[in-house]
């Protein structure tokens, strides 16, 4: 008889939730603009067998107020009891008053519901879990996914209109200049090739009138010949003013994403425009699939493991995509180097992962992992090592929850509009279509 090899212990014996402060610059969005500082929750997972397995999500109080009651229901589970992790999350409850017309970042992350809720932290904690069972058997997450297709994936350069400083100089400074037109882009997208290699450009839009976000594409087009560009105004326009756009851009976008709100816009700007149209707002909930892909409303989604569920409900989604014929890349909000990693894990096993990523790292000029990831011509490579691949700063964790401690409530719950009215006092939310 072989000898059985020792299984570690995953029995989970202790989650610790660590909610922080990021420092975010001042990106333009049609909402308004980033707070100077956003928050996001670390999750650590610790094993009876002495292992920590890492995960991130979104930080926002009623994010919060969820990990809290569903991290209890998790210890003295085992941490590789990935599956039991939904229908515990299904008996945490959510206060209707969180979802019922509610709408998260002026509804650039699509519908609010329970579920989406629930699978958001949800996601933070899978990957947490499966950090831990991967550094207890010395396996990367990747190979626990079924293994990589790929040793390193693509991501796409995330371009924001700017300003230099938040106003009064609050937050973090950071070296990049303002970006208002589309010599300010162009610089930026410059800057972008030039350190991180990235060969793809993403313009966050729905910021200024329309003809002036056409002539920020074209001025990149002309700087970069032939390189994929998109554009993406979070549902900032009507119909007719999305059409107007794709007529003059469908030459040189790769795709134009959420031009419009809802299905029924989509799948008309879908019928005329000439250029795929992708989403992380019309579909970000399974329910949400039937419709938009029978009617051909999108031709890509772009996915986000936080919200819809994890790593392997990122996997579910690519196979439903890959059924139906529709593209796949992931989306990206302000994130650090442990989702960024989750990110890069899940998209290795992905065959049909079509296009370069989003990502805002980048962007972020705080982290708290010991090493920030580094992307190499426009790439991040797979990490092979336990786990994710990444370990945690103590010290800058401490640091930047400390900050959370410090705020007054004013930026623990992620506001655009509120950050904008900093500057323009009379700011709302725009209505929808803006143009
Ligand atoms: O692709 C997207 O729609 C996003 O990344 C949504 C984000 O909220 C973005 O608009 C932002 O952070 O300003
Ligand atoms: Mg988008």
């Amino acid at each position: 008889m072989t000898p059985t090899a020792r299984i570690p212990d995953l029995t989970i014996s202790e989650v610790r939730l660590t909610p922080i402060l990021v420092a975010d610059p001042p990106l333009l969005n049609t909402q308004g603009v980033h707070q100077p500082y956003t928050p996001r929750l670390i999750i650590e997972v610790v094993t009876a067998g002495g292992v920590t397995g890492l995960g991130e999500t979104y930080g926002d109080t009623k994010y919060l107020e969820l990990a809290r009651p569903l991290a209890a229901k998790l210890e003295g589970r085992a941490a590789n009891d990935l599956n039991a992790l939904f229908a515990l999350a299904d008996e945490v409850a959510v206060d209707p008053a969180q979802v019922e017309n509610a709408l998260d970042v002026g509804g650039q992350r699509g519908v609010q519901t329970a579920d989406k809720l629930r699978l958001s932290i949800l996601s933070g904690f899978e990957v947490a879990c499966l950090d831990a069972w991967g550094k207890a058997v010395g396996m990367p997450v990747h190979a626990l996914l079924g293994g990589k297709v790929r040793d390193r994936v693509e991501y796409s350069a995330y371009l924001f209109y700017r300003w230099a400083e938040h106003p009064g100089g609050a937050g973090e400074p950071d070296d990049w200049d303002a970006a208002l037109d589309p010599a300010g882009v162009v610089a930026q997208a410059e800057r972008f090739a030039r350190d991180y290699g990235f060969g793809s450009f993403k313009l966050k839009g729905g910021v200024f009138e329309p003809d002036q976000e056409i002539a920020a594409i074209r001025a990149l087009a002309e700087r970069f010949p032939g390189r994929p560009l998109r554009l993406d105004p979070n549902g900032a326009w009507s119909v007719e003013t999305s059409l107007k756009v794709a007529g003059a851009l469908r030459d040189v976008l790769e795709y134009l994403e959420d031009p419009t709100t809802g299905t029924e816009g989509m799948a008309q700007v879908a019928a005329a425009a000439g250029v795929p149209l992708a989403t992380n707002m019309c579909v970000t909930t399974f329910g949400e699939i039937r419709e938009a892909f029978t009617r051909d409303a999108v031709q890509v989604v772009l996915s986000d493991h936080h919200y819809w569920g994890g790593l392997r409900n990122t996997r579910d989604l690519a196979a439903i995509c890959r059924a139906f014929g529709v593209g796949l890349s992931m989306h990206s909000n302000t994130h650090l180097g442990i989702s960024l990693a989750a990110m890069t894990h899940v998209a290795a096993t992905v065959a049909n992962l079509d296009y370069a990523c989003d990502s805002h790292y980048p962007w972020q000029t705080e982290d708290v992992v010991t090493e920030r990831l580094t992307f190499r011509d426009g790439h991040l490579d797979v990490s092979d090592a336990p786990g994710l691949g990444v370990e945690l700063d103590r010290a800058q964790l401490a640091a930047l929850h400390q900050r959370w401690l410090d705020d007054d409530g004013t930026l623990r719950d992620r506001d655009d509009t509120a950050a904008m009215r900093v500057v323009e006092p009379d700011w709302v939310t725009p209505s929808v279509p803006r143009w």
